[in-house]
This record gives structure tokens, C-alpha cells and sequence, in this order.
């Protein structure tokens, strides 16, 4: 992941620093060095390393004067706090609602995955219920008419473009005039990339801007892009009011230093993240989460609401079934169904802290095996599906019919059924146990509410396997003892 180097060399600099007996001037000094080198080694610009050594140093001098705390915990959180600043403006970003008609640009520079995010954008707002369209705006890149059509067909997001007209202008403003009769709630206008050496196609995104009158302005960059897109996105700022950021392909293996100088230059909050090429691999930013993400202190919020989002949370009538210890084999059809909408189960295991890099279940392999387990559930019977003695019905014969009907082979089959027995022991297990309370307030979690009892009831409801992987009773403690930390 972009960031990931970083976020480990200032971990372990933080580490280094509290385990000597004593924290003084020098040891503060030595620290600030090892973290500035590292975010130069990062790609991040000279001027934003400077202000955050500043706002480490005027914190810790502010904190240390008022509470008088331990300076490795002041110096912790002082780190924490600036490297969130920089990607935190602390402004409110427009956010698009239902019955309300707004219209938004999409700006950036080429290649940086606009006109995908485009689509992300309207796929999100659309599954929150809104009515959303594409309008692509961008008649200098061959192509990008067809991609938009594609992906929005794809997305089942109504499209807007013109193969005759090769004025931007002029489709933007009659695509958004004629989406607005229909009224649509979100329409979404996707612009020509551009570099900063055209300067006609900076005066067009103007003329465009003129035309439609967005209500917000998103700027697209990638990660991947290196230390001369501060700039660009200074000069993209000063020519459109941008109001917000979507950095894309996070996913991928770069510095990241250059982005995250970038932000600051546009003194806009960043709304997403991209994560992949696919429409699902996209995140709502939080910039806390994320520093915490990658800082490696796990990120169980982001984890609560990507779970809301796909409806596995405690309010939902599966988890109140699984509340009550009740399991069945449609149950576990639903949650599959439910997870793999979340996207890659490597991904989910990246925020839960100390889970990252699970072998076994993470990467595609994990989401084939979630998707072999659907497909056969598909070939089963209601009966089959509803009858809870699971072990009993799954005969020979039975098993060898699924594992025709889904092109499966019987071993596999078998491994479904062991698997939805081990999960249905876990179901009994977490059932006895303050589920509910657990999940619905995350905040007990972290606020260490939830004792060494509780953790001793969950180490007994997770496999040895996953056990022994999270660093056994240990383990377990100490990731708990993270995410109360984390919130604090
Ligand atoms: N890995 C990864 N690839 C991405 C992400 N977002 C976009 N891409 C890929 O980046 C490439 C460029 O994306 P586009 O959406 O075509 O870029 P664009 O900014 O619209 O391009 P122009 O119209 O030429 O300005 C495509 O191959 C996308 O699949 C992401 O978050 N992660």
C-alpha cells in the first residue's frame, strides 16, 4: 500500500524512542530527524516537512506545559496529530443528498483515474438512493466517451454524451440542463485531463466551470504521481475553486509523499479514496483512520462502516439471528452474499489491527473460496438451506449432487460443510456473549469497557488457527489494548 513504508519507519522511530529510560531534548530531536527523513525519502515535500516538525515541536512544548503528561505518550500523539493536519483542512466537504439537485465536476490531471472515480462516485451515491448521471464532458481524449458509456452501463448509472458535438461546453450545459428536467438529485460531470503546459485546456475547464455552475468541484490525483503535483494541484486550485480531493490508486507500490504534499496544496479535504481498478474498490476518507491505518494501528472504524454499508451490522435481521446463537445454512449464504460486497477479504483483514497480512483467507484467493461457497449454497435446496442439522442431511449422495450442480468438486463441497460448522460454533459461542453491545458501540471496544473477560470469551470463539495468527491471548489483549489507545 501507498504510505506503507512511511507509516512503518515513523512506527518504528516512535518505538525506538519509547524504549529508552529517558525522554529529553535530544531524544525529541533525534526523533523529529529520523521522521523527517523518512517522509523525504517519501517524496514529500520540503516546506510540509518543516511545518510538521513545527507543529510536533509547539505541541509537545504546549501539552508538556499544561498537563505535565509523560512526554512519550505527548510525543506520540503530537506525531499523530500533525501528520493528520496535513491531510486534514478542516473544512466540511460538500456532500451530495437526495432531493436536492446538485451538480459536480470532476478536474484533474491525465491519467490520474478521473473518469474511473467518476463512476465510483455515482455507483456510492446511488446505492445511498439517490438518482445519479454521468455526463461526459470530455471530448479532447479519444476514448473517454466510450470508457464512461462502458463503465456507467456497468454501473447502471444513466449516461449523457455526444459523439457529433466536439465542444465540452457546450454537452456540459446541455447535459446537465436536460438531467436537471429529469430531475436527477446527483449529476456528475467528468472533464478532459489536463497538464499543466495546455493552457487552453485550463481555459476550457473554466469555461466549463461557467457553464454549469457546480456545487462542488472534485480534483482527482493519483498516488502514484511524484512531487511535481504539489504544484499542478496549486495550479488547478487557482484557476477552479476545487473543494474537494480524491486520491486513486492507493493500492498500488509508491511513495505516496507526493500526494500527500499535494492535499495540502489544495487546502481541500480529500473525500475518497481509490483502492483498485473496480468500482467497489473505493473509500470514504477519514483522516484519522487512515493515519492510524498507516501508522500500522489498525483501522477499526473505517472496518464499522464498511461493514454498515454492506449491511452486516448488529441492527440487521441476520445479526440479530446471530445475536440469538441461530445459524442455518441461508444464514450463511446471506453473510457470504453480504461479504463479498465488501470486496477483497485482504482488505477487510487490512483494517482490523493486527490481522494485516493474515495469511490464508487475504487476497483474491480468500474472495475465490467466499465465491465457490456462494455458488454452491446456490445449488442447494430451501430445505437444505433451512434445515439447521447441517452435518446430518449433507449425505454422500447429497453432497454429490451440489458438487455437480456447481461445478464443484466433492471435497469441496465437504469443506463447505465443515466450514459453515466451525462458524456455526462460533455463532453459539459469540451469541451467549454482549454481541450486540460490542458491535452496535465500537466505542466499548475502545474505550477498554470490554474487560479481560470478554476477551478470554472471544479467544474461545475464534479458531487456534486465527488465534495463534493474531499472537494468541497476548495477541488478543494487545490489539484490544490498540484499539482503546487508538481512541483515545
Ligand atoms: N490500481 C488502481 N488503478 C486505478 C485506480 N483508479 C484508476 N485506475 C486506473 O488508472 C488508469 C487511468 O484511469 P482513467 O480513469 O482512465 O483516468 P483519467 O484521469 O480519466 O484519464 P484522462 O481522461 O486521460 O485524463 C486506468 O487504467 C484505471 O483503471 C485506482 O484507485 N487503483
Amino acid at each position: 500500500m501507498v504510505l506503507a513504508e512511511l507509516g512503518q519507519k515513523i512506527g518504528a522511530a516512535l518505538q525506538k524512542m519509547s524504549k529508552k529510560t529517558v525522554v529529553g531534548e535530544e531524544e525529541v530531536k533525534e526523533l523529529l530527524n529520523e521522521i523527517a527523513r523518512a517522509l523525504l525519502q517519501a517524496d514529500v515535500n520540503i516546506s510540509i516537512v518543516k511545518q510538521l516538525q513545527t507543529s510536533i515541536k509547539t505541541e509537545v512544548a504546549l501539552t508538556e506545559e499544561a498537563v505535565g503528561m509523560n512526554k512519550r505518550k505527548i510525543l506520540q500523539q503530537a506525531v499523530f496529530n500533525a501528520i493528520r493536519k496535513i491531510l486534514d483542512p478542516g473544512v466540511k466537504p460538500f456532500v451530495p443528498r437526495k432531493n436536492v439537485p446538485s451538480v459536480v465536476m470532476f478536474v484533474g490531471l491525465q491519467g490520474s483515474g478521473k473518469t474511473t472515480s467518476c463512476t465510483k462516485y455515482a455507483a456510492f451515491f446511488q446505492r445511498k438512493g439517490l438518482k445519479t448521471a454521468l455526463v461526459c464532458a470530455d471530448t479532447f481524449r479519444a476514448g473517454a466517451y466510450d470508457q464512461l458509456k462502458q463503465n456507467a452501463t456497468k454501473a447502471k448509472v444513466r449516461f449523457y454524451g455526444s459523439i457529433v458535438e466536439a465542444d465540452p461546453v457546450v454537452i456540459a450545459r446541455e447535459g446537465v440542463a436536460e438531467l436537471k428536467k429529469e430531475k436527477y438529485d446527483l449529476i456528475i460531470v467528468d472533464t478532459s485531463g489536463r497538464h499543466r503546459q495546455e493552457s487552453a485546456l485550463f481555459d476550457e475547464m473554466k469555461q466549463v466551470q461557467e457553464a454549469i455552475q457546480p456545487n462542488d468541484i472534485v480534483f482527482v490525483m493519483s498516488a502514484t504521481d511524484g512531487q511535481g503535483v504539489h504544484e499542478q494541484a496549486a495550479q488547478f486550485k487557482a484557476k477552479v475553486p476545487v473543494g474537494s480531493v480524491i486520491v486513486t490508486k492507493l493500492d498500488c507500490h509508491a511513495k505516496g509523499g507526493g500526494a500527500l504534499s499535494a492535499v495540502a496544496a489544495t487546502k481541500s479535504p480529500i473525500i475518497f479514496i481509490g483502492t483498485g481498478e473496480h468500482v467497489e474498490d473505493f473509500e470514504l476518507f477519514k483522516p484519522e483512520a487512515f493515519v492510524a491505518k498507516m501508522l500500522g494501528m489498525g483501522d477499526i472504524t473505517s472496518l464499522v462502516d464498511t461493514l454498515k454499508d454492506a449491511n452486516i451490522d448488529s441492527d440487521s435481521e441476520l445479526y440479530k439471528r446471530f445475536q440469538e446463537g441461530q445459524f442455518t445454512l441461508r444464514d450463511m449464504y446471506e453473510h457470504l452474499q453480504n461479504v463479498t460486497k465488501l470486496g477483497s477479504v485482504g482488505k477487510i483483514m487490512e483494517m482490523i489491527p493486527g490481522m494485516a497480512g493474515m495469511s490464508g483467507l487475504a487476497g483474491d484467493h480468500g474472495t475465490a473460496v467466499l465465491k465457490s461457497f456462494i455458488y454452491m449454497l446456490d445449488s442447494m435446496t430451501s430445505a437444505e438451506l433451512d434445515d439447521g442439522k447441517v452435518k446430518k442431511l449433507m449425505t454422500p449422495s447429497r453432497m454429490h449432487r451440489i458438487a455437480r450442480g456447481s461445478g464443484r468438486s466433492i471435497p469441496e463441497v465437504q469443506n463447505l460443510v465443515v466450514s459453515y460448522t466451525k462458524f456455526e460454533d462460533v455463532v453459539k459461542k459469540i451469541g451467549k456473549m454482549n454481541f450486540k453491545q460490542m458491535t452496535a458501540d465500537p466505542g466499548s471496544l475502545m474505550s477498554g469497557r470490554v474487560g479481560q473477560q470478554q476477551a478470554a470469551q472471544l479467544a474461545k470463539a475464534l479458531n487456534p488457527q486465527m488465534l495463534k495468527q493474531l499472537g494468541g491471548m497476548g495477541g488478543l489483549q494487545g490489539m484490544m489494548k490498540q484499539l482503546s489507545q487508538m481512541k483515545q
